[in-house]
């Protein structure tokens, strides 16, 4: 019977039968660590302690979607439950607003500045909103990387396809959705940021946007009172990033 066996009588590979029944014990004269040195002879190599897998790859996250579903309040609430993020920040060329900080609302630069970045090839993206300009500098992303931190981006539908032009599939794309258009019109007119013209304007430009779907990876309903359910939605989402057996490689 293999529970009566004793070391002596046994080949290696037997003796690690016999521990993994969960048989040896210190009454039967085995003892654990010879065991397992066994079971090292019987495989012919020792047990490695190395990780089995590689450490996981920076990501970088766009989180995109139409405007007033709430991509900026997701953001702070993201950046509040995973401060190991880092959250690109915008360059423009507006004059900085009184409690604005340079470096951490967005880099102040001028528009000699700016151009320098966009003849250099040095934006991921960039847009002339209101006669400014706005845009995200690759070297950010690029130091970010290269420390292996996860990167957020928020950007519009229009700047998450010139983004996905340069990453492709190596970056996670987040389409942000209200539960419905009402909802979606609820939520700019509470924000009272926005004339009536520049709601239709919103609205149907959300119209458009929301028919460009197909092109992200996820779509998260960031429903009317769920905002905590929204970034709980995207942190399983970049966790479950994390665990992919192909990982994606951001090389910009
Ligand atoms: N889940 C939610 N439930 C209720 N209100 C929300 C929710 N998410 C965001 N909001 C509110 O909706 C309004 C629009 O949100 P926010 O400004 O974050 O949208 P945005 O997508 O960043 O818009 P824009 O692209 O125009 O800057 C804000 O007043 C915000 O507080």
């Amino acid at each position: 019977m293999a529970g009566c066996a004793s070391s002596t009588e046994v080949g290696s590979a037997a003796v690690a039968e016999v521990m993994f029944k969960g048989e040896i014990n210190e009454a039967n004269g085995l003892k654990q660590t010879q065991a397992l040195t066994a079971v090292e002879t019987a495989l012919g190599t020792p047990f490695s302690n190395s990780p089995q897998v590689p450490p996981p790859k920076p990501l970088v996250i766009v989180i995109s979607g139409p405007s007033g579903v709430g991509k900026d309040a997701v953001i702070k609430r993201l950046q509040e439950v995973r401060r190991e993020f880092h959250f690109v920040v915008t360059a423009t060329t507006r004059s900085k607003r009184p409690g604005e900080v340079d470096g951490i609302d967005y880099y102040f630069v001028t528009k000699e500045e700016f151009r320098k970045l966009i003849d250099d090839k040095e934006l991921l993206e960039f847009a002339l909103v209101y006669g400014d300009y706005k845009g995200i500098p690759k070297q950010q992303v690029r130091d970010c990387i290269s420390k292996g931190l996860d990167v957020v981006l928020r950007v519009d539908v229009q700047g998450a396809a010139t983004i996905r032009s340069i990453l492709g599939s190596n970056a996670v794309f987040i389409f942000l959705v209200a539960e419905s258009e009402v909802a979606l019109v609820k939520r700019l007119a509470e924000r009272k940021t926005e004339s009536i013209d520049k709601m239709v304007l919103r609205i149907a430009t959300a119209r458009e946007e929301l028919k460009r779907l197909q092109e992200f990876d996820y779509v998260v309903v960031n429903a009317d009172g769920q905002l905590e359910k929204t970034v709980k939605t995207i942190c399983c989402i970049i966790d479950a990033e994390k665990a992919r057996v192909l990982q994606r490689t951001v090389t910009i």
